[in-house]
């Protein structure tokens, strides 16, 4: 069953020189039960997709189409609305984790604040419920009672995981929360996510990263963007063993692996720079890098062409509809 329905989604930057066309006609649906990985090299949109789905203000302006969550339409819920549901139904671990804790408060008051907010009266007992999920996620229960800038990077973003999750929100949004650490510690941010689905604290995640390969330990389903647009989805085994758009392989092969000693890796970086998304083409947003680009790749647009069942990609080569 979809937990969400994102439907030709258009999510834009006004700027003096026009209109980023940041999100533009992304469509895909998050299960109930699983994490879905959303990859792409920086800039192609992942912040501002699922930021749009939280909160947005101006520059960010919703263009077009819904994101239908639990069968609500996202995108015209008033803000009152998506305040209510805001860490009791949605929650998003921020893209700067570490610093996304207000400094001048000690945790347990972040915390309470929080749930005084949804409507909890029984301080004592969100205070057990903290001390509990602080000791979950392997912190001790005292950290309840520091300041964020009392802890160390790690903790800090182990404690911002247990603020954003404490309410049991249905769809947990984690976005680009493991870039700034090294390989333990993103090994152990990893496995508290999965912790945290098995415990049934969270139903789903959304996992966003540049990197695409770290989304084999985590995605079930991985959504591959390019330039504002998707252009691949289907399972991870599928994606990440045999990708079918040339933007994803050469994607798989710009990035290290885990467990595969550089010295054998020939990594090979993506050639030219990604387009102006004020002015991107009529056609593939691709071509101008792509080393498969035919005649009409500059000129038709491809839409997502199946692959197998589950898996599509928009791209010429596969010959699907334009
Ligand atoms: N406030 C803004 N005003 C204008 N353009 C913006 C603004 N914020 C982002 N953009 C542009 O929107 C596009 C998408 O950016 P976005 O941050 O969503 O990408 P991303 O894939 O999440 O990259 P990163 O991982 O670096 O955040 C980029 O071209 C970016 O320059």
């Amino acid at each position: 069953m979809a937990m969400l329905n994102v439907e030709d989604l258009r999510v834009y930057y006004s700027t003096p020189l026009g209109h980023v066309k940041a999100v533009d006609g992304v469509s895909f649906e998050v299960r109930e039960g699983e994490v879905f990985g959303i990859a792409g090299e920086s800039g192609c949109g992942k912040s501002t997709l699922v930021h749009s789905l939280i909160l947005r203000k101006p520059p960010m302006v919703h263009m077009g189409g819904r994101a239908l969550f639990k069968g609500r339409d996202l995108m015209t819920m008033d803000v009152r609305e998506s305040r209510k549901i805001r860490y009791t139904e949605l929650s998003i671990i921020p893209q700067y984790a570490m610093n996304a804790l207000n400094p001048t408060k000690k945790i347990k008051d972040i915390v309470w604040d929080l749930a005084r907010e949804h409507g909890r009266t029984d301080r004592e007992e969100v205070e057990k419920l903290l001390r509990e999920r602080l000791e979950m996620v392997k912190l001790s229960p005292k950290v309840a009672e520091m300041y964020p800038v009392e802890l160390s990077g790690g903790m800090r973003q182990r404690a911002t995981m247990v603020v954003s999750t404490l309410l049991n929100p249905d769809l947990l949004i984690a976005d680009e929360v493991t870039s700034a650490l090294d390989v333990t510690t993103q090994r152990v941010v990893i496995e508290l996510l999965h912790y945290f689905m098995e415990e049934g604290i969270v139903k789903s995640i959304i996992f966003v990263t540049h990197d695409l390969a770290l989304l084999d330990k985590i995605a079930d389903r991985i959504m591959v963007m390019y330039a504002g647009k998707v252009v691949e989805i289907g399972p991870t085994e599928e994606v990440i063993n045999e990708p079918s758009h040339p933007y994803t392989q050469l994607l798989l092969n710009s990035l290290p692996r885990m467990g595969v000693q550089y010295k054998k890796q020939k990594l090979k970086g993506i050639p030219g720079y990604p387009i102006s998304l004020l002015n991107p083409p009529k056609g593939c947003r691709f071509y101008t890098r792509c080393p498969y680009a035919l005649d009409k790749c500059p000129h038709v647009e491809p839409g997502l062409a199946k692959v197998s069942e589950e898996h599509y990609a928009a791209c010429h080569l596969l010959g699907g509809e334009d």
